[in-house]
């Protein structure tokens, strides 16, 4: 279970309101996906969920429970760029997060654990489609390859909750429409409840279980700093989708649209994305 609950939640940056009267109720695996003008408040509200960043008023919960002040394993973020750390190999960026779950103090994985933390590292590369790529640097991956590898990242160390800015903001249209069937596949497979920002509709409604949108209803410059966005759209995807069932449609509708001329086929392989 993950359910997240925000009640009168608002955000203010010294006299600067950004968000106010934040109310609602994220169900456990549900997939979120947020949309809103550009500097309304979206990756503040992410921020917020992460811990990174605490309400000015109101409260949010996790299963019940007040959000820890600050970020916790419980909660895995892969942004849009820079989420992975460059000196470190693919192997490496992925046994980073579970040798700092594993070892508070030590932050290190030694013997069985260690054998054991490799094998599930690999497993996960292999399941975001980075097989073979273990021993490369980031700089050695594409942008596609990035994403994949920032999300096994953040998904060794099994969150409940995945916060998502904008992560596929940077692709190419191709390499972004296989990377919905990956994000989609691991929504399906895992226990997770996701909360994505996006500033693009056909994504938000491709791999949203529910669509909110932030808005400011009141925005010439004299009223900017003393009222926030509001949460002036929630719409829940029809027909439901639902994490681990098939869609009642088969195809599923929302399966990536093929450019003219492309088969299903044509996007399956991963480990060619072009640096
Ligand atoms: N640490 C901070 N200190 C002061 N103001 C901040 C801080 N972080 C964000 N803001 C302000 O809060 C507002 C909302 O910023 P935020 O980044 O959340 O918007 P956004 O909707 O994610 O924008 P974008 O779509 O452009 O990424 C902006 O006016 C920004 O300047």
């Amino acid at each position: 279970m993950s359910t997240i609950v925000l009640d009168n939640v608002w955000k203010e940056y010294g006299d600067q309101i950004v968000l106010e009267k934040v109310s609602l109720t994220i169900a456990s695996r549900a997939f979120v996906a947020l949309v809103g003008p550009s500097g309304c408040g979206k990756t503040t509200f992410l921020k917020m969920l992460l811990g990174e960043e605490a309400p000015t008023r109101g409260t949010i919960t996790l299963d019940g429970i007040p959000l820890m002040a600050e970020p916790g394993p419980d909660r895995g973020v892969v942004f849009q760029r820079y989420s992975v750390f460059p000196h470190l190999t693919v192997l490496g960026n992925v046994l980073l997060g579970k040798a700092f779950t594993g070892s508070k103090i030590a932050a290190r994985l030694f013997g069985a654990s260690k054998r054991s933390a490799v094998e599930e590292a690999r497993q996960l590369i292999a399941d975001v489609g980075l097989a073979g790529s273990e021993d490369k640097y980031p700089a050695q991956l594409s942008g596609g390859m990035q994403q994949r590898l920032a999300l096994a990242q953040a998904l060794i160390m099994k969150p409940k909750v995945l916060l998502l800015d904008e992560p596929f903001g940077a692709l190419d249209p191709g390499i972004r429409a296989e990377i919905h069937v990956l994000m989609k596949r691991l929504w399906h497979e895992t226990e997770l409840t996701v909360v994505m920002v996006t500033h693009d509709m056909r994504e938000a409604f491709t791999l949203g279980t529910r669509v909110i949108a932030f808005e400011r209803p009141r925005d010439r410059p004299e009223e900017r700093e003393r009222y926030g966005a509001l949460l002036s759209r929630d719409i829940d995807i029809w027909p439901p989708r639902i994490a681990g069932e098939p869609s009642i449609f088969a195809p599923d509708r929302d399966d990536p649209v093929m450019p003219l001329g492309l088969a299903q086929d044509d996007l399956a392989p991963t480990q060619g994305d072009n640096p």
